[in-house]
């Protein structure tokens, strides 16, 4: 909070000067580094300096809370401020090697949380609103069920406590994770040894990764697949507004996995899950949203940027809705 916006400007350009060239810099993996680092000089030279900027700019947010903590010596608090993600790294002994993490690694893991944590979000919401634009039944749907929740109050907002009675918004999160996941594949995963995975050889070392769109699109698991449709998610689609309890982290089964499965699966599931729900009810609960034209359809073409993104970003027209208590 204490970071001037200058700063903050700063890091956002870095950090989306390096997501978008990700693909970029990744060809430097393709070569071991002795030869990449001939064949790609210009290249590792442009990474290195963007990467010097970065540090130069995490190091200094990271030391400032080094030196609250070491003066501190306290957990929370004293300072006015939460626990910071920072902190826990800065505490962090590593069992195997018996050290702390040293400073690259710091600005890794602030630089792979920030990346992680907010294109992935921002783009799911996008899709789920342009959805809801798109099909206006769905939205009334919505708004009927959200009203029926927190109707009686003064202020009209959704709070966290009210998303487990709010069966239909769940179904429509879990859709738009299903329809539009914001990354279309996982993280690369390794093997540590040869193993033969349903039939497949793979040998050590060898990169795994997983179609994490297309499996939710697999006609043989899902009816219409294409279709835009929250009450698949629902127990009786057309009365009920029971929610299936559906697995998200794909512990029992894997129908879809937006987030990853298993021991790497996204580890802010939950709060991801948390935030699109609170904030597309909101938005919706506030605003009625439209298409800027009557006659205009939402066009929900992809596009693959660092998250999959609309080709053509939402474009709609919002309006307060009429308030039922002033
Ligand atoms: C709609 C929102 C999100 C989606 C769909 C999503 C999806 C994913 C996926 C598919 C992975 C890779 C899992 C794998 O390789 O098996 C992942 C990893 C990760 N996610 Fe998320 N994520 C979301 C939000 C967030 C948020 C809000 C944060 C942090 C605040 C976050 C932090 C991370 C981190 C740190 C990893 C890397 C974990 C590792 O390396 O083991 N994600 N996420």
């Amino acid at each position: 909070e204490n970071v001037d916006n200058k700063k903050i400007e700063n890091i956002k350009n870095i950090q989306k000067c390096l997501i978008s060239s990700s693909g970029k810099y990744s060809a430097l993996n393709f070569y071991p580094k002795i030869v990449s680092r001939v064949l790609f000089r210009k290249r590792w030279q442009e990474l290195l300096q963007l990467r010097k900027f970065q540090n130069d700019l995490m190091v200094e947010l990271i030391q400032s809370r080094k030196e609250i903590i070491e003066n501190n010596n306290h957990e929370d608090g004293d300072d006015g401020c939460v626990v910071c993600y920072v902190d826990i790294l800065l505490n962090l002994q590593l069992p195997e090697e018996k050290r702390k993490l040293d400073e690259g690694e710091l600005v890794a893991l602030c630089s792979e949380i920030l990346t992680a944590g907010t294109d992935t979000t921002s783009t799911t919401i996008e899709w789920i609103m342009a959805n809801l634009v798109k099909y206006k039944h769905m939205q009334q749907r919505l708004v009927e069920e959200i009203e029926d929740v927190v109707g009686n109050r003064e202020e009209m907002v959704v709070r966290e406590e009210d998303l487990e009675k709010l069966p239909y918004l769940k179904a429509l999160i879990l859709e738009g994770l299903r329809r539009h996941p914001p990354t279309h594949y996982a993280i690369p995963h390794a093997v540590t040894k040869d193993v033969i995975l349903n039939g497949y050889f793979i040998p050590k070392n060898g990169t795994v990764n997983f179609m994490v769109a297309d499996i939710g699109l697999d006609p043989t698991v899902w009816k219409d697949p294409m279709v835009f449709k929250p009450e698949r998610f629902l127990r009786d689609e057309s009365s009920s507004n029971i929610l299936e309890a559906y697995d998200i982290s794909g512990k029992k089964e894997i129908k879809m996995m937006p987030f990853g499965a298993g021991r790497r699966i996204c580890p802010a599931y939950r709060l991801a899950m948390l935030h699109l729900e609170y904030f597309v009810a909101n938005l919706v609960l506030n605003f009625e949203w439209k298409t800027l034209l009557s006659t205009e359809n939402v066009d929900l073409s992809e596009k693959q940027e660092f998250t999959m993104v609309m080709k053509h970003p939402l474009q709609a027209q919002i309006s307060q809705r009429n308030q039922i208590h002033q």
